[in-house]
């Protein structure tokens, strides 16, 4: 049964170069309580405060907010590259986190010995690793530069490359940021059967995105973040209409009531 539940974390960065006391007084006095000591004194921003929730099998959850508001910060320490300061995590399922391009990439070996690389990490056999070389070869039609090393490809070769290598598995946990919703739209409009296709299979989805017509879209719930905080939690669609301007959920939600007479699900 796969589950992942998130109890009172909370997540804090050390702020290094706080001895200068006018970045302190500049820093503490427009922080509305966003910046505190910790147990070492030293000067913190408070990147997530005291976040719970629990997802089951099935469940869909899309994070909002504005610029800073903990988004990156709660995926990232979902999948385990952030130590929270308090709180726990607890979960049962394969997790794949897709938080940026380059996550998991060696820009000095090639496209093709990455693919490998990522399939001894999933620890596939050599039939497997043979099928995704196949597979990430025809969908990232990078042809030759597969040959080269990463380090070579323009931003969106390494966005292809990524891509093509991450919807390959289909994870029970999925922990997605919004790198992979963008791409030139002659590779974006093919590979948003592929992102689809992922989500579908994927017990438990958790998706940062400031697109809110694909939160309104993927998710069955939404959190909107708020200066590290939980500041609303609820469908969509309730979430939605406090989080944007009036005029902007009145268009999610006519592209929402035609999307209901055509479901991409
Ligand atoms: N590695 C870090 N070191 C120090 N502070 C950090 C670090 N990562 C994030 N922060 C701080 O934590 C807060 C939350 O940042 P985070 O990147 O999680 O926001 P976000 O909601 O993902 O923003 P965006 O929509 O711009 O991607 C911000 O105040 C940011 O400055």
């Amino acid at each position: 049964m796969t589950y992942l539940t998130a109890f009172g974390l909370s997540v804090a960065f050390p702020l290094y170069h706080s001895d200068n006391r006018s970045l302190k007084k500049t820093v503490l006095g427009r922080a509305s309580g966003r910046f505190a000591k910790d147990d070492r004194q030293r000067l913190v921003v408070q990147a997530l405060r005291d976040i719970s929730f629990t997802m089951r099998s099935g469940d869909r959850l899309g994070l909002v907010g504005s610029n800073g508001s903990g988004k990156t910060t709660l995926l990232r320490t979902l999948s385990g590259i952030y130590q929270p300061a308090s709180g726990s995590l607890s979960m049962e399922g394969r997790l794949t986190s897709l938080l940026d391009p380059g996550q998991g990439m060696n820009l000095d070996l090639t496209g093709w010995e990455n693919i490998r690389l990522r399939g001894y990490f999933l620890g596939m056999g050599k039939a497997d690793i043979a099928r995704l070389e196949a597979d990430v070869e025809d969908f990232s039609e990078l042809g030759q530069f597969l040959d080269l090393p990463v380090r070579n490809y323009s931003s969106g070769m390494v966005v292809r490359l990524a891509f093509a290598m991450a919807t390959a598995v289909h994870p029970e946990i999925l922990i997605m940021d919004e790198w992979i919703l963008a791409g030139d739209a002659g590779f974006m409009d093919k590979a948003k059967h592929r992102v689809e296709a992922m989500v579908r299979h994927a017990d438990i989805l958790v998706l940062a995105s400031h697109q809110a017509g694909i939160l309104a879209q993927w998710c069955s719930r939404l959190i909107w973040l708020d200066q590290g905080r939980v500041r609303a939690e609820g469908s969509p669609m309730e979430v939605l209409a406090q989080y944007l301007p009036p005029q902007q959920f009145e268009e999610i939600e006519k592209t929402k009531s035609l999307l209901a007479t055509n479901p991409v699900f």
